[in-house]
């Protein structure tokens, strides 16, 4: 069994990663991190969660007792730096989920992949991390004028945009057509003069209710439209995701990794 340690485990992601830490078959839930002031501190994680039991309650991010083989942690940028450091300290390794990582944000995360194993994934949903690969296909096989267009879609508290997926979806793009993806992202044509050029990825966002995640990836020419669609409507399924990388990660060499490695697609 792999001994889980939850940062963060009050917020939507938090919640959903205790429930299938505790239900998985190769997972066990140790510890399920707050802030200091938080006022779930002390209380029993069991009534928080849909389905499953366990003893554990909430405890301080700075008081890690329970000896975890795995830390997870989807929380914000300052957070993730935060837990991310103490698992380096520990010698913890790290599964990653938070997005909204700035370049040297994920410079940091690299250096600690020196010192201890790391997935990090901005979606750990399998269907988008196959939607990786079809876009990749897609990009490499259409002909150069395609138009690349993104579109994702997400509940209204949350607070990055783009998502991080639809930037990983953009920059796999990006790989597979040799294009440097910061030279060809277009975020806002408002100022714009001028008609689009042909080597871009456009990408729009939407933000609104209870919308657990949808992302599509336009490739749009003269006389035909190709649209790869993926919609997460369950937490669950990021959670469970997340927890099968923790398990996988447990005694992997220090490195980073990402959940194509986790699912055996690279
Ligand atoms: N990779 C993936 O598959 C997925 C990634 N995500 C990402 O996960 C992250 C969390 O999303 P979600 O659960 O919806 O967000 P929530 O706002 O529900 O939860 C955020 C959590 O982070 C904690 N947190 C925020 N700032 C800090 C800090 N400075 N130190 C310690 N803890 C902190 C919050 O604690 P407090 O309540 O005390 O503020 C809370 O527990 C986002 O980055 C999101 O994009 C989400 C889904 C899937
Ligand atoms: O904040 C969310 O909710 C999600 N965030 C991730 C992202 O930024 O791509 C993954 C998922 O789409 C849900």
């Amino acid at each position: 069994m792999t001994k889980i340690a939850v940062y963060g485990a009050n917020g939507r992601m938090g919640r959903a990663l205790c429930e299938a830490s505790i239900n998985s078959e190769t997972t066990d839930l140790v510890c399920a991190a707050v802030r200091d002031n938080n006022e779930l501190l002390g209380q029993a994680v069991k009534h928080f969660i849909a389905k499953g039991d366990t003893q554990v309650r909430f405890s301080s991010e700075h008081t890690l007792e329970s000896q975890p083989d795995v830390i997870i942690d989807f929380t914000l940028p300052v957070g993730m730096k935060k837990h991310l450091a103490y698992a380096v300290a520990h010698k913890i390794p790290m599964v990653i989920g938070t997005t909204g990582l700035t370049p040297t944000d994920m410079a940091e995360l690299e250096l600690a992949a020196k010192e201890i194993p790391i997935v990090f994934s901005r979606n750990y949903s399998v269907g988008i991390n196959l939607l990786e690969n079809l876009v990749k296909t897609a990009a490499k096989t259409l002909a150069d004028d395609i138009d690349i267009e993104i579109f994702e879609l997400h509940h209204k508290h949350k607070i990055d945009a783009p998502s991080g997926t639809a930037l990983m979806i953009g920059e796999a793009i990006a790989e597979a057509k040799g294009w440097q993806h910061d030279d060809v992202a277009v975020f806002d044509r408002s100022k714009d003069e001028q008609a689009k050029s042909q080597k871009e990825i456009g990408y729009s966002v939407m933000r609104g209710g209870d919308i657990v995640g949808e992302h599509t990836a336009y490739f749009a020419a003269e006389g035909e439209r190709l649209e790869l669609t993926h919609k997460a409507s369950s937490r669950m399924t990021f959670a469970k995701g997340a927890v099968r990388a923790a398990a996988w990660l447990h005694n992997k060499p220090v490195g980073l990794y990402t959940m194509q490695d986790v699912l055996g697609f690279r």
